[in-house]
């Protein structure tokens, strides 16, 4: 998470102070941890089975063999406090369970009515239906509990990003309220999508994580001369695309909802 400085008054109440660079440096952190995972992730075919509806053999009821997993790990990942931290959205849990164990007091950075914003549901299907056949191969080797585990860690790299936009709304919101509050009264969302868009921030996002997939993906040869055609294990063009087309926009999707709220 970004560095939060917390100053306490006296009066009880946190003054807690945010930048946007500390902000952006924790979106660009985010960005290793998201390369990473669909690298790893593109080790296996589609196998799209995991993650297509079946009947579930134990309940009957009818789940992907992914969702059952997802189900099963959010509550397990609750009851070890995952869900405290604000910057943690769960894809199905509607009651989460406490944890069983004493967790982090974080401090209060988001705005209490609005820090329920969770577009997860939206998430899920577009990592399935569009990102995923992008960067990995056609097919099935069947091994799906391998495959379900590497597609969660993606999920929850790409959530968690998609819903830091919460933290860059607040920080932004604290920087020009008088700029913002007249189109949040007016719920006027074009206006509120234009006064967060930072083109040449966004391009500039787009070209790193290219590189940063031609970094991390490159096949490493040894002792292979005159031989300079490098070989990703995921399209460095593709992982921009995925920026450019879902991450980014999603992204504010949820700064223009967290915004919505922000005067409740
Ligand atoms: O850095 C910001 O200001 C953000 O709001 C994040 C982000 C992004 O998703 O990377 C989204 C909107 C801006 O246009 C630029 C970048």
């Amino acid at each position: 998470m970004a560095r939060v400085v917390e100053l306490d008054s006296g009066s009880g109440v946190s003054d807690v102070r945010l930048s946007l660079d500390s902000i952006r440096e924790s979106l660009i952190r985010q960005e290793d941890t998201i390369v990473f995972s669909l690298i790893e992730r593109a080790k296996f075919p589609l196998n799209s089975s995991a993650f297509e509806e079946s009947r579930c053999l134990d309940s009957g009821i009818s789940s992907s063999l992914t969702e059952f997993l997802v189900r099963e790990i959010e509550i397990l990942q609750a009851k070890v406090g995952k869900y405290d931290n604000p910057e943690e959205n769960p894809f199905f849990l509607e009651n989460i369970p406490h944890s069983v164990f004493p967790t982090h007091k974080y401090p209060p950075v988001l705005h209490p009515k609005a820090l329920s914003v969770n577009i997860n549901k939206r998430i899920w299907d577009v990592y399935f239906k569009e990102m995923l056949p992008l960067f990995v191969k056609p097919g099935d080797d069947g091994n799906y509990p391998s495959t379900a585990a590497s597609d969660l860690a993606c999920l929850q790299a790409i959530s968690r990003r998609i819903h830091y936009g919460k933290f860059v709304a607040e920080v932004k919101f604290r920087d020009a309220p008088q700029d913002y509050e007249p189109a949040i009264r007016a719920k006027d969302t074009e206006a509120l999508m234009k006064l967060l868009t930072f083109e040449k921030v966004e391009e500039m996002v787009k070209k790193r994580v290219q590189k940063k997939a031609e970094t991390f993906g490159q096949e490493v040869k040894c002792g292979v001369s005159g031989d300079d055609e490098k070989n990703y294990k995921v399209d460095p063009l593709i992982v921009s695309r995925i920026y450019g087309e879902w991450l980014i926009p999603l992204t504010k999707v949820v700064e223009v909802e967290y915004l919505l709220r922000r005067l409740d």
